[in-house]
């Protein structure tokens, strides 16, 4: 079987080193190409040293242009601005690509979608199994107690996180929502202080914690008076999203167009 060529963008990131090694691992996958901003003091090392894993024949370049005909799928945890770039090169070049970056905002969203007419792409904020399992444990939850329960989503990231909330908390919210048919925008309520008055039901709160190096932690209460429901899951380590990424590399390779996420990879949509 011919193995699938895999770029990294941004490997030399938390995440970036942590895909090198969990493509390097995959079953038919090959870090084929790798890239890191025009700065950076890693451009021209091979990135299977940078990663730790010893040299894999693919140095460090400063940008996606110089390396598009190395790979077929990119996978891309960076910056919005560094994965916009990324995009209209991937879209233009028909390369397939993953993407992982959180605090898009709407207009990048949309940058996203439109590529989707031309190549094939995965975007999730979030690549565990674990947390996608739990979205679709807060889709039931919401549906079977959402309307007679205070509902609201913790989340809990490492000192360097610089979006917040969360992209995986963004998205729970966003199910929850939809299953109450309720406005995220209209009603979300991010952190509280001072003469808030009293709690509104219809209101889904977020509340955001950055401390030392947590990999990445949520939890969504539905509190009634007398009970409440605790939806959690804890990532201890970086691999779990990275080879959830690997595995999307591999699903998207010989898919032509069309946006994806990471419930379709697993098999979990409805
Ligand atoms: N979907 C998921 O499962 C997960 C998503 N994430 C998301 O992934 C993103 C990255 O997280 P993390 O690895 O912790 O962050 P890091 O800051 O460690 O990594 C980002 C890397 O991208 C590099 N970079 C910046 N601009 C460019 C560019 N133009 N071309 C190539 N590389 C570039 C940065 O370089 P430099 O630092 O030198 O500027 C850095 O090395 C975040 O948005 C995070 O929320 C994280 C974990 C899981
Ligand atoms: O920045 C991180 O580290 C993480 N970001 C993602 C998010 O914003 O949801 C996913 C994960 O929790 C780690």
């Amino acid at each position: 079987m011919e193995q699938i060529r895999v770029g990294i963008a941004g490997a030399g990131g938390r995440m970036g080193r942590t895909l090198v090694a969990a493509v390097h691992q995959a079953q038919g996958l090959v870090v084929s190409a790798a890239t890191e901003h025009a700065g950076s003091g890693l451009v021209g090392v091979d990135v299977g040293e940078v990663a730790g894993i010893g040299p894999v024949g693919a140095p460090i370049r400063p940008d996606l242009d110089e390396v598009l005909a190395d790979f077929d799928v990119l996978i891309d945890f960076t910056t919005p601005d560094a994965t916009m770039h990324h995009v209209r090169l991937c879209r233009d070049a028909g390369c397939r690509m993953v993407v992982g970056t959180t605090g898009l905002g709407p207009a990048q969203r949309e940058t996203l979608s439109e590529a989707a007419i031309d190549t094939a792409l995965v975007y999730a904020p979030n690549m565990s199994v674990g947390v996608n399992l739990c979205f679709k444990l807060l889709d039931l939850a919401a549906r079977v107690m959402g309307d007679e329960v205070d509902i609201e989503i913790i989340e809990a990231h490492h000192r360097h996180k610089v979006d917040a909330p969360s992209g995986t908390a963004l998205r729970m919210g966003e199910i929850i929502a939809a299953a109450l048919d309720r406005d995220l925008d209209a009603v979300a309520v991010y952190g509280r202080q001072g003469q808030t008055g009293p709690r509104e039901r219809q209101t889904i709160g977020f509340e955001t914690i950055r401390a030392g190096d947590v990999v990445g932690e949520h939890s969504v209460w539905f509190a009634a008076d007398g009970e409440r429901i605790e939806i959690a899951h804890k990532a201890s380590s970086r691999m779990t999203f990275a080879r959830g990424a690997a595995r999307a590399a591999r699903w998207i390779a010989d898919r032509e167009r069309g946006q994806f996420d990471m419930q379709d990879v697993l098999g979990l949509r409805d």
